[in-house]
């Protein structure tokens, strides 16, 4: 099988990369009802699998689970997750001959041959769906022709795709038809009734294609969603220790921390998180997110240059290949931190004092968001797609953080979200050495504003924020909120 992408004149390339229209609440009047009285089987029972069965069942949809026979002898997880929520749940022969839509929800290392074995047992005119694009871009897999395969992308962990639904809102979240695959012509109304299932249509969907989907995907989860939350996190903690700073204080500050500002970026953007912060802490945190743009540009636009290339795939299937190998070591690895070892401390921690007391932090969310989405609209991705990838996915990955750290971040995203992380942060931390020597207390661990007069500069000031305002992300963003009207707020620690 050769990469799909790389096999498209550029023409086709630049077409399906360019491919986002923002869906109106009126196109989706309609409902469920293109997957009403529909039998949906989903593969896999997983961090989306589960989360996507629970609400779409909570939907009115008639969904059941076909697991590998081996899940369901050994009891594991995912006949766990299936049965104990009280779902039909069979192997793949006994459910996918009579399935009308079949969901692969397995992680994408497996997609090649979990397709190969259902495919032939998949009635004449059914619908194949994935929620990543990967097997089809980057692997090209061929799908029987008779066949409709969609997408049905949310952008954000399984664990809050179930959290928001519940919360009444939903993740946004990315459609498409593979152009290959529409025989019926049916894949559109089917992928709008499952995202109405999801709740995604709540929150914001754009018409996407498998080539945009899976370049901005892969994109946001190396730098600023993932890669970047976790070297952040680890150099904050260490810088902390390194200046005396209780450990126990240190953790929390970090793990609830990153979620307390990212808070502010969900509902008003970095404007909103950097006006959290005094007049002088904000032009100190500007100046720092400066210096980090500059720093780490280079690095971001590599990972979008082997993305695109293809290269970013390929040396990760090498790794399947080599039975995960570098992934396993380097989870081993992240485990053994001292952030991820050290328990947050019995403190209590006011909701302000994680702006005041971590401007680092604030500097970093800063410099990724703006610079993924950037990097991600110089590559060809539309805005759109690129303040998901980026702005607006960061809150939700921060609230995995909250719960358990870098450990429960690196369970619950996918398996190429896990790979990409690691190779960012290792990448990235050496980068970031020098400016690091040059970080104090004031910027991680004590109230920058101690001892300060708040006097600022009032041309500095303005500047400042003139800068943070007319960003493109703050531009698009503002846009995307507003039909976000029914976003509601996460409880602090
Ligand atoms: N994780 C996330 O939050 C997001 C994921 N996605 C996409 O959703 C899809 C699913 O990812 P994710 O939910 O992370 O997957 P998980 O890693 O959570 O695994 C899902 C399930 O697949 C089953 N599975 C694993 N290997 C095989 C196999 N060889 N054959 C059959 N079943 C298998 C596992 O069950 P068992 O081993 O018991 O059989 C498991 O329950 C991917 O395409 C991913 O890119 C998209 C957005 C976010
Ligand atoms: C963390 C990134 C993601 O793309 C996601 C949750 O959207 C993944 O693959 O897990
Ligand atoms: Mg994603
Ligand atoms: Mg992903």
């Amino acid at each position: 099988m050769a990469n799909y992408f790389n096999t498209l004149p550029l023409r086709e390339k630049l077409n399906q990369l360019g491919v986002c229209d923002f869906m109106e609440n009126s196109e989706f009047l309609d409902g469920v009802n293109a997957l009403k009285g529909k039998k949906l089987v989903i593969v896999g029972c997983g961090a989306q699998g589960l989360n996507q069965g629970l609400n779409l069942r909570d939907s009115g949809l008639d969904v059941a689970y076909a697991l590998r026979a081996a899940a369901i002898e050994g009891k594991r997880d995912s006949w766990k997750n299936a049965t104990e929520n009280n779902f039909k749940v069979g192997t793949y022969e006994e459910l996918i001959p009579t399935a009308d839509v079949v969901i692969n929800l397995t992680p994408d290392k497996q997609h090649t041959s979990v397709v190969n074995a259902v495919m032939p047992l998949m009635k004449e005119g059914a619908t194949l769906s994935y929620s990543h694009g990967f097997n089809i871009v980057e692997e090209g897999m061929q799908i029987r022709k008779d066949l409709t395969v969609i997408m049905v992308a949310p952008k954000c962990p399984g664990s809050e795709v179930r959290a928001e639904f519940v919360r009444g809102f939903g993740v946004p979240t990315l459609i498409a038809v593979h152009p290959e695959n529409d025989p019926q012509g049916k894949g559109l109304a089917q992928a709008k009734a499952y995202c109405v299932g999801t709740g995604g249509h709540k929150a914001g969907v754009l018409k996407s294609s498998f080539v945009a989907e899976v370049k901005s995907d892969l994109m946001g989860e190396q730098t600023i969603l993932c890669g970047l939350l976790q070297t952040g996190a680890i150099l904050s903690f260490d810088k902390m220790v390194e200046k005396g700073i209780d450990k126990g204080y240190a953790s929390k500050l970090v793990q609830y921390g990153i979620e307390v500002v990212t808070e502010a970026l969900k509902h008003g953007g970095i404007t909103a998180m950097m006006d959290r912060l005094s007049n002088q802490a904000k032009i100190k945190a500007f100046e720092i997110s400066e210096e980090l743009k500059t720093i780490m540009r280079p690095l971001f636009q590599k990972h979008q240059d082997d993305i695109m290339s293809g290269e970013f795939s390929r040396v990760m299937m090498e790794d399947w290949a080599n039975g995960d190998k570098n992934l396993l070591a380097w989870r081993a690895a992240t485990g053994e931190t001292a952030f991820e070892k050290t328990p947050a401390g019995d403190v209590k921690i006011s909701e302000q004092e994680y702006f005041d007391n971590a401007l680092l932090l604030v500097a970093f969310v800063r410099a990724g968001v703006e610079l993924a989405f950037e990097t991600m609209v110089d590559a060809g991705i539309k805005a759109e797609s690129a303040y998901y990838e980026s702005l607006h996915e960061t809150p939700l990955i921060a609230n995995t953080i909250a719960r358990k750290k870098l450990f429960e971040m690196n369970r619950v995203i996918s398996d190429t979200a896990e790979y990409g992380c690691y190779l960012f942060d290792h990448a990235c931390k050496p980068l970031l050495a020098d400016f690091m020597t040059r970080v104090d207390a004031s910027l991680i661990g004590k109230n920058y504003n101690e001892g300060k007069d708040g006097g600022v500069d009032n041309r500095a000031l303005i500047s400042v924020n003139e800068v943070i305002r007319t960003h493109p992300v703050e531009i698009v963003g503002a846009k995307l909120r507003k039909a976000m009207t029914a976003m509601k707020s996460i409880k602090t620690a």
